[in-house]
């Protein structure tokens, strides 16, 4: 088994001439947690959603645990283990937090929302999806509406639910995006745990999670990788600095000890 999971090269998104993707080369090593980050703009999200098969590159190719899967489609990229955190997972708000899970691992395991199963089958998905809520530190919130959660609490429902499918690798846009500090400190202690025995990919913001969680970080800028390494290392890069002052600031001086 290689030890690379995830693999790009030469990736390349243009939208009409304009290079958001630009020859990304990335190497993400099975069981790490990796970072991307970049300053606004700098093609995270597009990258992102070159990865998860949300969109084709212009260039280039992605090979997913041996297999060139550049131009599959996003579920069948899933199918493989490879998925990002809200594929499955737009939390239905008045379902309760369980059936939000138990409809995840239905689809799953089956395909099927029938909900006319035999009742051992149904006991089975609950048990399974109290053991995913108490995986994420939902025990005791079963039973609410998902849509009464608080906002960090979704988040965790969502990461239950991409747990749900199983993933050999998880891909999370921003998992503590608008969050307050103490549902940040929550988030990334979750990522940790279900970190294990897998491997994660995050686009985030918020250096500080990044420094707390990563054991590697690509920093993009412009659409072309500027600098890899590890938080220390990444943080000391000149080049690095810049980029972030050039246009955020106020993340630098939170997170990258100038
Ligand atoms: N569908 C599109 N059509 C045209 N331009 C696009 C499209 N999607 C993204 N871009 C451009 O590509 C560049 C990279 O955008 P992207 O959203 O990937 O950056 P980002 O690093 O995720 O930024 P942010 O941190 O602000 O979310 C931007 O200049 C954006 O305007």
């Amino acid at each position: 088994m290689s030890d690379t999971i995830l693999e790009t090269d030469g990736l390349t998104k243009e939208f009409m001439g304009f290079v958001a993707v630009g020859d990304v080369s990335l190497k993400i090593r099975r069981g790490s947690i990796h970072g991307l980050i970049g300053p606004n703009g700098a093609g995270k999200t597009t990258c992102f959603n070159l990865l998860t098969k949300f969109l084709q590159p212009t260039r280039g190719t992605i090979r997913y645990d041996g297999r060139d899967i550049t131009g599959m489609k996003p579920a069948e990229v899933a199918r493989l283990g490879l998925v990002r955190s809200f594929q499955i997972s737009a939390v239905f708000p008045h379902l309760s937090v369980l059936e939000n899970v138990r409809v995840a691992l239905q689809r799953q395991r089956g395909g099927s929302f029938d909900f006319w199963r035999s009742e051992s089958l149904l006991k089975q998905y609950d048990d399974r999806a109290m053991a995913l809520l108490a995986d994420v530190g939902l025990s005791g919130y079963e039973h609410l509406a998902a849509g009464e959660l608080p906002y960090g609490r979704k988040r965790a429902l969502e990461i239950a639910t991409t747990l749900a499918m199983e993933p050999q690798m998880m891909l999370l846009d921003e998992p503590t995006a608008g969050m307050t500090h103490e549902d940040v400190d929550r988030i990334v202690a979750l990522v940790r745990r279900v970190a294990v025995g897998r491997t994660v990919l995050l686009v985030e913001h918020n250096l500080k999670v990044v420094s707390g969680l990563c054991d590697t970080i690509t920093v993009l800028t412009r659409g072309r990788i500027l600098a890899e390494g590890d938080y220390q290392a990444v943080a000391k890069n000149p080049e690095v600095v810049a980029a972030y002052l050039g246009t955020e600031a106020h993340t630098v001086t939170e997170g990258v000890p100038v």
